[in-house]
């Protein structure tokens, strides 16, 4: 027998029945909520007169509809203006207090982006199967859990059941071999990535990502790739068990402790893929070659190196891609060949579930250091994954960086990536964003969105267009002598 994926590990250990059809039954040992997809499942509940099946496999936060001002946060729930945006908040904290689940509300130093605290609370484990009524769920593939998005009936029956309906997905696996060059990041890999395999490289298939250059990167790093898994198509992420991801999670408040912590390190340990584990497909790239990416188009494998220029549809043989790059040029208001370094940016956001851990922070609080943002910058904000790691930003100085510079500092929530609450970009805006979708009107009505690393959006903030951010310490000198 060949060895197995780390996904069938994770599959396999979990799988409570499997029909001869490939319908199967899996156990669900976490279901994160939070208040877009959670109503009508409790609601459900409700009418069927049920209870969750395990109170303590749940956790929940509001993220998506939080305002992030201090003003409005400084209310609580009365700071939300929007009505939809305040029923959905509210009916979570009903809801949670009903069922009696954990949840950390607006004003608790621990909400923050449900992807963002799951991690930071070490609720999200090795070997665990975890959910959550939201695509980037793949987040906590970083951790060799097997996690993915669900549908709000699906969480509904994860409540009740502790259980879930799935389908054995196949095995890719995305190896980044060699060495990144600096100013490079995990956010250019997972775009580069992305870029070569297509929003659709992914579909049905569990990624794992592998190699050198996914060993080297951090916790977070890990997690910037795996929360844009569903990007490339697929539902999972996943990434090996190594000393990073055991060191991350020691004290955690959710991790075990004591001989707990011995006997479950001791079988995380297994949570690699054997060495004779046989990929359904291998895509491989090389780490030197990755540039800080950009963005063009309105969908993420539209994409490019800052040394690059915006595509012409005029150029690509296959008549569908003409039309979908032609589409994506004029809604995005470039032109063909345009260079990226000569896109104006409006707007800046730096935050969302794929860019707005500490690590993140520092990335983006180094390019901005002593430096301002450019005048024809209408807003640039940071929006903290959570209020522990804005505490930390905080306790780091990193806010006064920021605040010097002339970007917001905000209270912590999904805000900009996805303008659920009152932060959006106008039509026709550009925007440097470290989110993770790029679509029409993503980030608000007519908005255009330039996904990139931190770094590069702090780079953007200063100079008010695109800027290599490899070269950007250099050259912000030279211009100032
Ligand atoms: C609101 C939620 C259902 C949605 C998702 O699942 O992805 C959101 O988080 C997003 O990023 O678009």
């Amino acid at each position: 027998m060949t060895g197995q994926t780390l996904y069938d590990k994770l599959w396999s250990q979990h799988l409570v029945k499997e029909r001869d059809d490939g319908t199967a039954l899996i156990y669900i040992d976490r279901q994160l909520l939070h208040e877009v997809t959670s109503p009508q499942a409790f609601e459900g509940l409700r009418l069927a007169g049920r209870k969750p099946w395990r109170l303590d496999a749940n956790l929940a936060t509001p993220d998506h509809n939080v305002p992030t001002t201090f003003k409005e946060r400084a209310e609580g729930n009365a700071g939300i203006k929007d009505p939809v945006s305040l029923i959905q908040v509210q009916t979570l904290d009903d809801n949670c207090i009903e069922f009696g689940i954990e949840e950390f509300k607006i004003n608790d130093p621990r909400q923050g982006i449900v992807h963002v605290v799951g991690p930071e609370q070490g609720a999200t484990l090795p070997g665990m199967t975890v959910v959550c009524g939201d695509s980037h769920t793949a987040t906590h593939g970083a951790f060799a859990a097997l996690a993915h998005g669900i549908g709000t009936s699906e969480v509904e029956h994860v409540l009740a059941t502790q259980c879930l309906l799935a389908q054995k997905m196949k095995n890719m696996q995305v190896r980044v071999e060699g060495k990144l060059g600096t100013g490079v990041t995990a956010k250019d890999v997972v775009l580069a990535i992305i870029g070569r395999i297509g929003t659709a490289g992914g579909t049905g298939y569990a990624i794992e990502f592998a190699g050198s250059a996914i060993r080297e990167l951090s916790m977070e790093g890990r997690m910037t790739v795996c929360n844009m898994a569903i990007e490339a198509g697929a539902r999972v992420g996943l990434i090996a068990v190594d000393d990073t991801t055991i060191e991350y999670l020691a004290e955690r408040p959710f991790a075990p402790r004591g001989e707990q912590w011995q006997a479950a390190v001791a079988d995380w340990r297994n949570l690699v893929s054997d060495a004779d584990a046989q990929f359904d497909k291998v895509v491989t790239l090389d780490a030197s070659e990755i540039e800080p990416q950009v963005s063009w188009g309105t969908s993420p494998e539209m994409v490019t190196g800052i040394s690059g220029e915006v595509p012409d549809p005029v150029e690509q043989g296959d008549d569908t891609v003409k039309r979908g790059y032609t589409r994506a040029l004029e809604y995005m208001g470039l032109a063909p060949k345009q260079k990226i370094t000569d896109i104006r940016l409006d707007k800046v956001f730096i935050g969302s579930c794929t860019n707005s851990r500490i690590e993140d922070l520092r990335e983006a609080a180094k390019v901005a250091r002593g430096k301002k943002v450019a005048d024809s910058i209408k807003l640039a904000m940071v929006v903290p994954g959570s209020g522990l790691v804005k505490r930390q930003a905080e306790a780091e100085g990193l806010d006064k960086i920021f605040t010097e510079a002339g970007f917001e500092w905000r209270e912590p929530g999904c805000s900009m990536c996805l303008a659920m609450n009152a932060d959006k970009l106008g039509a026709g805006e550009h925007c440097a964003s470290t989110s993770n979708r790029n679509f029409e009107g993503r980030q608000g009505y007519g908005g255009r969105t330039h996904l990139v690393s931190p770094a590069m959006a702090a780079a953007a903030a200063i100079a008010g267009h695109f800027v290599d951010v490899r070269r950007f310490d250099a050259q912000s000198a030279a211009e100032e002598a």
